[in-house]
């Protein structure tokens, strides 16, 4: 399976067209709906948010609440566009003071600079445009569409946060994944203990006070999933090298581990290993998680556990310092709005891009025409897996 994301953020939408997804998975489109609430919500997001109020339409591939095998093309309007229809529109404006506005103040820790270069682009916005996190809406409408297509297969997904800007919630994880799903929705920054909650919303209050930001980092686990997704016989199938590249590819992260992560770097291998058991009830099982759920670029059949870190927000009320291209002298511009922390949003692009990552190794697995047949091929490798 595969899918491209078009759209840039003031622009008229933001679309995604999924290719290879079997037919008969069942769309629920309020289900799709809910997610892409979720990404918009959490403590530290700026006025942007109040404007959008993001919904999917379904505009291909999905027909009576299922899918035909077809493309699947999702669209996600940008309720924002109003307000620069002549900035952004395709052709070149009649209001020439339009065409002057360009973007020449390069914002450190974003791609404005960097892509200004490659694609010569003495306007930024060109970059900023497509850059922005905005893109990560629809890429959460596709994540919502690959956990409903993993539902049949018993393979489930939440995600929390851990950690924001030094304040961490060490609250070791529920072996029930509803109850994690259930804390972090009540939690305005996603994490499962309410006083570390209450640190955190601090601590994002007092960095925009001070003109900052913060960052910090998102857990996701999957449960469900059977042993030998992935496989070890190349490096571009290791299904957690793809999950790795996965959650690297959303804006701002910047480091990613799986189980017990960099802390195997401190300790014996005989304290990281997880001891394989047997019994008639469970089969195969791991007296321990700490590998997170991967052995040689396949599951385990133990839950998958990815973290993500995400680095502070870079566009800042307290402006760094930068160069103007034209004239190439420093400046240090204010801006108009950002989110001064978006950790708890991108959980829930964590967990969409980990859901895509599984799905399409699913598909790989068991084929992809239609549900039916992949269902047949799941059963037959659990009873086979299970007998071994
Ligand atoms: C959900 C989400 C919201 C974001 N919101 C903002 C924002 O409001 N302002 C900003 O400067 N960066 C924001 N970012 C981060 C930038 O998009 C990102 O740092 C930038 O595109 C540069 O890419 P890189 O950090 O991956 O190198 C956001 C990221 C995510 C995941
Ligand atoms: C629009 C979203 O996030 C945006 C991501 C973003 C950035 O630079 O990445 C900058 C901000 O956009 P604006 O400059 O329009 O205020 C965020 O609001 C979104 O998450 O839907």
């Amino acid at each position: 399976m595969r899918f491209l994301t078009a759209g840039e953020s003031h622009g008229p939408q933001l679309t995604a067209i999924i290719e290879g997804l079997p037919s008969e998975v069942a769309i629920d489109i309020s289900e799709i709906n809910r997610e892409l609430k979720r990404r918009q919500g959490g403590h530290g997001r700026g006025r942007r948010m109040i404007i959008e109020s993001d919904q999917v339409q379904i505009l291909s591939g999905v027909r009576h609440g299922k899918t035909t095998g077809a493309p699947v093309t999702l669209v996600i309007e940008n309720r924002d566009w109003a307000h620069w229809q002549d900035i952004m529109g395709t052709q070149v404006p009649e209001d020439t003071e339009e065409i002057k506005k360009q973007v020449t103040k390069p914002r450190p820790g974003h791609a404005d600079l960097n892509g200004g270069i490659k694609y010569n682009h003495r306007d930024m916005r060109n970059v900023l445009e497509r850059s922005s996190a905005r893109e990560t809406a629809i890429r959460v409408a596709v994540g919502a569409i690959a956990k409903q297509f993993l539902k049949p297969f018993g393979i489930d997904i939440a995600g929390r946060v851990t950690e924001i800007g030094g304040v961490a919630d060490g609250t070791p994880l529920p072996d029930n994944i509803e109850e994690i799903k259930k804390t972090t929705e009540a939690s305005p920054v996603r994490c499962l203990d309410p006083e570390a909650a209450r640190k955190m919303i601090e601590a994002i209050d007092r960095a925009k006070e001070n003109g900052d930001s913060l960052g910090g980092i998102v857990e996701v686990v999957a449960t469900g999933a059977p042993i030998g997704l992935g496989s070890h016989v190349h490096y571009d199938r290791k299904l957690d090298a793809r999950i790795a590249g996965a959650v690297l590819s959303i804006n701002a992260f910047k480091g990613v581990e799986f189980g017990i992560g960099f802390e195997m770097a401190h300790r014996p291998g005989s304290d990281v290993h997880d001891e394989i058991l047997w019994s008639e009830e469970a089969g195969y099982t791991r007296r321990t998680n700490r590998l997170g759920g991967f052995e040689g670029g396949m599951t385990n059949g133990m839950p998958i556990i990815v973290r993500g870190v995400m680095k502070p927000i870079p566009t800042l009320y307290k402006p760094l310092q930068s160069v103007d291209i034209n004239t190439k002298e420093p400046f240090s511009a204010s801006i108009e709005r950002s989110d001064n922390c978006a950790v708890p949003a991108a959980s829930v692009v964590c967990e969409a891009v980990v859901a895509w990552e599984l799905a399409n190794a699913v598909s790989e697995k068991f084929g992809g025409d239609c549900l039916t047949d992949m269902m047949a091929g799941y059963a037959a490798y659990r009873k086979r897996a299970e007998a071994f």
